[in-house]
């Protein structure tokens, strides 16, 4: 097989972001690592030219705290209106099950908080085996990528296409 370039692939479009409003909730659980992914997040957001003031920024204690306070901020229209969500935060396997648990119910539950809002949420949640393979999907360390970098492109590309999609393409 031909070799391939694992990762995303930029958007063909030069988005104008500077009028979205992003909310980011991220987990304090491994929140070295998971700093790292809001950094890279916020550089690629304001790359875009979203401004640093339309980006909202809440925390939780862990990763199963995500689906609840995206879902309770964003049904909030009165005060936050946002154009896309990114949850972030950073699961490592440990001796138990509750890895697995907290992991499907996650996905699973940011999928749906999308879907019933109407509001993009974009995945920034990492599932590692272990400390190593998150701190290299963090940008921190040689032969690492900062995914945080793909989640803010991404949030950026849903909360544009978002708008478009919404008044009928
Ligand atoms: N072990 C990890 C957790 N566990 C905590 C849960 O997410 C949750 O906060 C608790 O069960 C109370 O509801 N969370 C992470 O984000 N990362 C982990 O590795
Ligand atoms: C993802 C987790 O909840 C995990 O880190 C907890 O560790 P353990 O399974 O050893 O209790």
């Amino acid at each position: 097989m031909e070799s391939f370039t694992k990762g995303v692939k930029a958007p063909t479009e030069q988005y104008d972001g500077s009028k979205l409003r992003v909310l980011i909730v991220k987990t304090r659980w491994n929140s070295e690592i998971v700093d790292s992914l809001v950094e890279g997040a916020i550089n690629s957001l304001t790359s875009y030219k979203v401004e640093r003031s339309n980006i909202h920024i809440e925390d939780v204690a862990g990763s199963y705290e995500l689906p609840f306070a995206i879902q309770t901020i964003l049904c909030n229209r009165v005060y936050n209106k946002f154009d896309v969500a990114i949850a972030i935060g950073v699961l490592i396997k440990g001796d138990t099950m509750h890895f697995e648990y907290i992991a499907e119910a996650v996905s699973h539950g940011l999928m749906r908080v999308g879907l019933d809002t109407s509001t993009p949420v974009v995945f920034g949640v990492l599932t590692c085996l272990s400390e190593t393979q998150a701190l290299q999907r963090a940008g921190i360390g040689e032969n690492s990528h900062n995914h945080g970098n793909d989640w803010g492109q991404c949030a950026v590309e849903m909360g544009m296409k978002r708008e478009r999609w919404s008044k009928g393409v």
